[in-house]
């Protein structure tokens, strides 16, 4: 497993470097040195030891690198395999001499044997695996829990043969649809995987609407919950579920075989809202000894969940209750540790848990071009997918998947040259939104904005989000960067924090129109009136945004932006996030270099979980 594969650097942080602890020792002070482990890092494990009275120099340095492993993604620092895979905190592979690295053997025997592992011990050491305790904690609850509900184990829902026949009247169309919503409602705990445009969201909306009118638990209608990771994607969600149900033939409500007002009703909510956040991220009104009242609770964009937060919502909810998780696994994973959907895809393979996995395979939404090359990718396939790229279109919305090389690629994007085509997509489009602010056509001007996105990798740097805005800005207003306002009628904007009130979560995309001689944001997916800019408080303009803020978000055309220099972040998995964001045309900006680089470096997280899921169901 590697963390990423970048170019080798063989970086010493400077000695006044932040990250550089003064006085840290020994093998703490090397890897602290070579930029391995951070200031952080070497603090938490000098007062785990202070803490436990260890003082072995390698069952103090395990500590540091337990620590460390959660920041990279990893559950658990693997002992054998840091050598090979550890990188720096830029994500570069860090060369240091081999005798540097303490044998893994006496590495694992004084972790072992010192204070740090045992009963209450702030470690946990499985074969060469080094956990914090609590990760592994969650691991093994994670685990548990599963186990607990593969099989027809577990579930209190009882579905009735109506509700049988009913889902399939209703799901006739897709076998694997009708499948996913059948395991759903007869197993515990069930995984409907599919990339984007399959029909997660309306198998869903017709399984919950089944559920409603057909299934019981101990003879009374279930109670069902749907959440997501984000507010933003709650809120996504509820929009899509309500276009899914009203798509259903009004007869099939009225002669009750499905409850399409109950499935209206339902608001999905985040899940912190669901378990009762206390305002930490870790504890929750609901748990184990006050489980949530749900039977049946629906989790969707569940690659955007961390293990801590799977633990939590297993252990929250009543053994018998069954859990829906929806998702695509080949998205970018969880910003803190663990890899779940995945995780539990991958032991589904050649076990019981794979009657309960169902991948929807149709894509109904985008480009057939499109989701081609997102298989591609998905598949590691640089070759195929570079050759499904048409190079430098003069029109690239005309092409489904086009490649713009730079001509000086690492400068800044002049829009001449191969870069006229995007400039030419990109230019009128936010001249028209910006005509539309002024008429005061909201909803027109909305939906000029969203037509197109720039998707950038990072934020900074001439291949970021900043410079991107801020050219895309330029082409459309004639005017230099000094003398262009903030607001203006069509500008979009991104809002960066929550606000329950409003109802705008972090995320949310939206435009300011202006309306009695005044700008106003009216913000995709959400009904009301415009609201004042300054109730908006804290907003980004967006004509780029970062690809990972783009997830669960659609556009018809878009253009992805790969830095030229290597960078750890640039991962399979981001393009693909980035490239199943498009319904009709992607164009990727980038050299072939970076686009064979990024399709060559999937990222890998150190777990456990299908280890564990397999051992225990194999
Ligand atoms: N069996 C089907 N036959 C025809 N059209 C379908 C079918 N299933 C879904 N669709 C349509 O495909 C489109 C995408 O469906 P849906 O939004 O449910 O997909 P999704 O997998 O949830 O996508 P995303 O993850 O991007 O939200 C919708 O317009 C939906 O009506």
């Amino acid at each position: 497993m590697s963390e990423a594969t970048a170019a080798p650097g063989t970086a010493e942080l400077d000695p006044f470097d932040a990250e550089r602890v003064v006085g840290a020792e020994g093998l703490l002070g090397t890897f602290n040195a070579a930029g391995i482990l951070s200031a952080a890092d070497v603090h938490a494990a000098l007062r785990i030891g202070r803490l436990t009275g260890a003082t072995d120099e390698l069952a103090v340095l395990g500590a540091a690198f337990a620590v460390r492993a959660p920041r990279f993604g990893h559950v658990f620092a693997a002992i054998r395999q840091l050598a090979d895979t550890v990188v720096d905190e830029d994500g570069r592979v860090v060369e240091l001499p081999a005798e540097t690295w303490p044998d893994p053997d006496e590495w694992i025997a004084a972790v072992a044997g010192s204070p740090l592992v045992g009963a209450d011990g702030p470690l946990h050491i499985e074969d060469d695996r080094l956990y914090l305790d609590r990760y592994w904690r969650n691991e093994q609850a994670v685990a548990d829990a599963i186990v607990g509900r593969v099989g027809s184990g577990g579930s209190a829902v009882e579905l009735s043969a109506d509700g049988g026949r009913a889902l399939d009247t209703l799901l006739s169309a897709n076998v694997e649809q009708n499948a996913a919503a059948h395991a759903a409602l007869r197993t515990g705990l069930s995984v409907i995987a599919g990339g984007p445009g399959t029909g997660k969201t309306s198998t869903v909306a017709r399984m919950v609407g089944v559920a409603l009118a057909h299934a019981r638990v101990d003879g009374s209608p279930v109670r069902i919950a749907i959440g997501a990771f984000t507010g933003k994607a709650a809120a996504r969600l509820g929009e899509a579920i309500r276009q899914a149900a009203e798509a259903i033939d009004p007869a099939l409500a009225a002669d009750g075989t499905v409850d399409v007002d109950g499935a209206l009703a339902i608001t999905p909510t985040t899940l912190h809202r669901l378990l009762g956040s206390m305002g930490s991220r870790t504890r929750f009104r609901h748990h184990a000894g006050n489980p949530l009242p749900f039977d049946l609770v629906i989790v969707d964009e569940v690659s955007m969940v961390s293990l801590s937060m799977l633990a939590r919502l297993l252990e929250a909810m009543r053994p018998d209750a069954t859990l829906v998780l929806v998702g695509d696994p080949d998205q970018l994973a969880a910003v803190e540790a663990g890899t779940v959907l995945g995780d539990i895809m991958a032991a589904a393979d050649g076990t019981p848990l794979a009657e309960q996995v169902t991948t929807l395979q149709t894509n109904y939404r985008s480009d057939k071009g499109i989701s081609t090359f997102a298989q591609l990718i998905r598949a590691g396939d640089v070759d195929g997918a570079l050759a499904a790229m048409v190079r430098n279109p003069a029109d690239p919305t005309a092409q489904a998947v086009s490649l713009v090389v730079p001509d000086r690629p690492g400068s800044w994007p002049h829009g001449t040259g191969t870069l006229a085509g995007v400039r030419g997509l990109l230019e009128p489009q936010v001249r028209e939104a910006m005509r539309l602010g002024v008429s005061g056509d909201a909803e027109e001007a909305l939906r000029t904005t969203m037509s197109a996105q720039v998707l950038c990798a990072h934020r900074r740097g001439v291949d970021g989000v900043t410079v991107w805005n801020a050219a895309v800005e330029g082409w459309a207003m004639d005017v230099p960067s000094y003398q262009r306002p903030e607001w203006y009628a069509g500008r979009p904007v991104m809002v960066s924090r929550n606000d329950y009130d409003l109802g705008v979560f972090n995320g949310d995309v939206g435009v300011a129109v202006e309306t009695d001689g005044r700008l106003r944001v009216i913000i995709d997916g959400r009904d009301g009136a415009p609201i004042e800019r300054r109730r908006l408080g804290s907003v980004q303009t967006v004509h780029a945004m970062t690809i990972h803020k783009s997830q669960g978000s659609e556009f018809d055309d878009v253009v992805v932006v790969l830095p030229t220099d290597p960078s750890p972040i640039v991962t399979r998995e981001l393009l693909y996030t980035a490239v199943t964001r498009a319904r009709r045309s992607v164009t990727v900006v980038a050299t072939e270099d970076a686009v064979r680089r990024a399709i060559s470096r999937p990222v890998t997280r150190a777990s456990a979980l299908p280890d564990r899921l397999r051992r225990a169901l194999g």
